[in-house]
């Protein structure tokens, strides 16, 4: 139980590692100190309030900001589609993030999926540290924080992450995946693939390029599911559920429930938006991040797409081992990531 080790603020003797230390130790995450009745956040969750203001830059919840909502109904037909090829694009260039509507996933392999990640987080906690692990490579694993030991301060959820290779039976996955409900998270992970593969043509072709260039470059060959649980906060001003970053990968498809808290900042053709999300006095927040960003230890080349590369506009990134890219990702963690600002030319 997290309640056995002391993991409460005290200024006299503040230790972070140790503190970061036994909090990991507890194998329970963030619902496991919130389980043992605290009603102070740990100083390990304590960010400074210039961090945390609103003046940072982004807009705070409550100004409820309005992304771009791109409805897929129609898709087939040439004019419709023509259209949605637009509005992807405008959005991809001025955004980074648009939300998607008659995307073909019903409502019922949505709730299936948030109500698996509620029913895992909510489970007996000795159930659940059987799948408490910090090894970033394997193919299922429950923790708080991924990057607990290197970000300034720690993030407010817990985030149980499970891999998918490009061809999914369901035999084949380990049975750890049973707690999160094996069937309604293979349903789910098999349409995210369709509405990926979909989203993949249309980011082509506002590029410029033929529907099945990014399908060939194997954009959407592997995907790995963030299954984020993000407690109710009893200091939800002092602290974040996630620090400000960007994503790795491809592209990601987020799924959430009726809790808000993701908040973004807009930059600067398709960017790579930046976004943090804020901890919440009520909750739980449940999202799912479906992270399409090839293998683990694929050992592919990406670079700049030849045909977007001319004498007007030269490459802006190096090539790069989608490898390497990722493990630096992941060894940095989420503070500021500003994942392929690291390979500018
Ligand atoms: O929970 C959210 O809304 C966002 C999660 C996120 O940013 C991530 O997993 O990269
Ligand atoms: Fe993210």
């Amino acid at each position: 139980m997290a309640g056995e080790i002391d993991v409460s603020v005290d200024d006299q003797q503040y230790d972070r590692m140790e503190m970061l230390k036994a909090f990991d130790q507890t194998k329970a995450g963030v619902k496991g100190l919130l389980d043992s009745g605290l009603v102070k956040i740990p100083k390990i969750f304590v960010r400074p309030s210039e961090e945390l203001a609103e003046e940072s830059g982004y807009k705070h919840t409550t100004q409820l900001i309005q992304v771009p909502v791109i409805d897929l109904s129609d898709i087939q037909n040439a004019d419709k589609r023509k259209q949605i090829v637009e509005q992807v694009r405008i959005a991809s260039e001025t955004w980074g993030i648009f939300q998607v509507l008659n995307h073909g996933i019903s409502s019922t392999v949505l709730d299936g999926m948030i109500d698996g990640v509620r029913k895992f987080n909510e489970q007996d906690v000795e159930e659940k540290k059987k799948y408490y692990s910090r090894d970033l490579k394997g193919r299922v694993g429950f923790n708080s924080n991924f990057d607990l030991f290197s970000s300034k301060t720690a993030n407010w959820r817990d985030t149980l992450g499970i891999s998918f290779s490009d061809q999914i039976n369901t035999q084949e996955l380990p049975d750890s995946c049973r707690p999160i409900h094996r069937e309604s998270t293979v349903e789910y992970s098999k349409h995210v693939t369709v509405l990926g593969n979909t989203l993949l043509e249309l980011l082509s072709e506002a590029l410029g390029l033929k529907p099945d260039h990014l399908i060939k470059m194997e954009c959407s060959k592997g995907h790995r599911l963030s299954c984020h649980y993000y407690p109710a906060c009893p200091e939800p001003e002092l602290t974040l559920g996630a620090t400000k970053h960007s994503d790795p990968g491809f592209f990601t498809i987020l799924l959430q429930n009726q809790i808000n808290g993701l908040q973004l900042v807009s930059n600067g053709k398709f960017i790579s938006n930046q976004h943090r999300v804020v901890a919440n006095c009520i909750g739980p927040r449940i999202s799912v991040a479906c992270f399409f960003s090839g293998h683990f230890g694929e050992v592919k080349v990406y670079g700049p797409i030849e045909e977007l590369i001319s004498e007007e506009i030269p490459a802006k990134y190096k090539e790069i081992l989608l490898t390497d890219y990722m493990m630096k990702f992941l060894k940095i963690g989420l503070d500021d990531n500003l994942g392929l600002n690291y390979y500018k030319l």
